[in-house]
């Protein structure tokens, strides 16, 4: 990871629209991340954040707009583990595999040394649990490793859809640290989450969808109250 590119968006999504069959689920949506912050992206169930991210790292071809990260289309960067990594479920470990023998095989087909796995695993907390069956994974464990995998390459730009999703506490401290200390060092997060309380201690910058569409971006320090923002900007409990 580096702290190039200051100065232009390490993400730059461009009236992105994705439709499935006549359904539109992201609807001309043009936001920036930028780098040396954590970015979160909020929005209700079924607004189109997952169909969104799975654009931004190129598995989910857009219907129109451009994404690119790190100035590159996005579907270009996708397969460079020191620029992106990404965690959306499902995570694709083998239920039948190590949590190492998964990860040492991404290892492999990224080109990345073979100690990244131990490191890897050691900073997600997962060493003591590495050699048993990820079927037998609890949630968190899961999770755990889909982060570890993410964090593989030590990419400069990392993707992560609900990173807490069944994190026990003590595993969303964890997760909050690594964050903050990745954009402390340069490097760009964007995630999504429902949590909004622990996402604001978080993020530096909000994007919040409706129905696919843009309702805000802006820094969360002009955010007063998330949970009051979102609840007003998607229609709270009306819908
Ligand atoms: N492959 C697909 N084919 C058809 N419809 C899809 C597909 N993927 C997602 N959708 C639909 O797109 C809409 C948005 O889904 P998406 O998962 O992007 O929302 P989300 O904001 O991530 O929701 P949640 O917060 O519940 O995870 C949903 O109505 C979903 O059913």
């Amino acid at each position: 990871m580096t702290s190039q590119r200051k100065a232009t968006p390490a993400i730059r999504v461009e009236g992105l629209t994705k439709r499935y069959g006549r359904r539109t689920v992201v609807d001309d949506l043009t936001f920036t991340v930028r780098p040396g912050a954590v970015t979160g992206f909020f929005g209700p169930n079924g607004a189109g954040k997952t169909t969104a991210l799975k654009a931004v790292v190129g598995l989910a071809r857009p219907s129109a707009g451009t994404v690119s990260v790190l100035g590159a289309p996005a579907g270009s960067v996708a397969p460079d583990a020191r620029r992106l990594g990404v965690h959306i479920e499902p995570c694709g470990a083998h239920p039948g595999r190590s949590a190492r023998a998964h990860l040492r095989a991404l290892t492999l087909s990224a080109g990345l040394p073979r100690h990244r796995v131990e490191e890897v695993l050691e900073v997600a907390e997962l060493t003591r649990a590495a050699g048993r069956r990820v079927g037998a994974f609890s949630l968190g464990m899961r999770q755990r490793l889909g982060l570890a995998a993410a964090l593989l390459g030590d990419p400069e730009v990392l993707v992560l859809d609900e990173p807490a999703n069944g994190l026990d506490p003590q595993g969303i401290r964890w997760l909050r640290r690594m964050l903050r200390d990745r954009a402390a060092r340069g490097g760009t997060v964007l995630l999504s989450s429902h949590l909004l309380a622990e996402a604001a201690q978080t993020v530096d910058d909000v994007v919040v969808i409706d129905r696919g569409r843009l309702v805000h971006q802006g820094p969360i320090s002009e955010v007063e109250s998330l949970e009051d923002v979102f609840l007003e900007l998607t229609g709270g409990l009306e819908r």
